[in-house]
């Protein structure tokens, strides 16, 4: 690995303070000719960067920037033609463009799973700013995955943690027990 580990654009040039009262924007992808549009009517939560293989990355990250926003505050407002489900059997169904491949939503179509109701949003592809702030690091071990060699995860790491964004082989402590308390309700543990 180079000198400079480079996590995602969002955060390598600092990462901007999110605005109070903040409340959404527009999505859109990387077409220059009709591209794809999504309003987003809330500002997002649990933003984060993610090492997963299946969220997509600008070119060159390392990490996806990656956030939820309630399904209801989203509409796509332009070209819906030009989206497709890369994988209807994923737990988050995302929704990319087939021309420029920039996914545009993510969403959990599973009622029974505790994210259900959730769409997962990638805030940079809005001009506004205000968005919430990435505030920790998802999936940090799969980037070996995809091609990152394992000698070189104790520097990732350490930008990370230097950048404030505590790096976790899955989602958060938080999200975590969401899921888990969940599936707890589901079968009956958890009253
Ligand atoms: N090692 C795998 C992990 C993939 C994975 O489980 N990704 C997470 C995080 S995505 C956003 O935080 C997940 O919940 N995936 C569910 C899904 O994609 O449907 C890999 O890298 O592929
Ligand atoms: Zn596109
Ligand atoms: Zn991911």
């Amino acid at each position: 690995m180079s000198n400079a580990v480079l996590i995602h654009p969002q955060v390598d040039a600092g990462i901007k303070a999110e605005v109070t009262g903040f409340a959404g924007g527009t999505l859109t992808c990387a077409c220059t000719s009709d591209a794809v549009t999504v309003a987003v009517a809330a500002q997002s939560a649990h933003n984060h960067v993610c090492g997963c293989s299946k969220c997509w990355k600008p070119a060159d990250s390392l990490f996806a920037q990656i956030a939820v926003v309630s399904r209801d505050k989203v509409s796509i407002t332009a070209n819906a033609d030009k989206l497709h489900i890369i994988d209807t059997n994923t737990l988050i169904q995302r929704h990319a463009c087939k021309a420029c491949g920039v996914h545009m939503i993510g969403r959990i179509e599973n009622k029974a799973h505790a994210f259900f109701g959730l769409d997962f949003i990638h805030t940079e592809l809005s001009s506004e700013t205000g968005w919430a702030a990435p505030t920790f690091a998802a999936f940090v071990s799969s980037i070996i995955e995809t091609g990152t060699k394992p000698e070189d995860m104790a520097a990732v790491r350490a930008k990370l943690t230097d950048i404030g964004l505590t790096p976790y082989d899955c989602l958060a402590p938080a999200l975590m027990d969401v899921i888990a308390t969940g599936t707890a309700k589901a079968s009956g543990i958890l009253k």
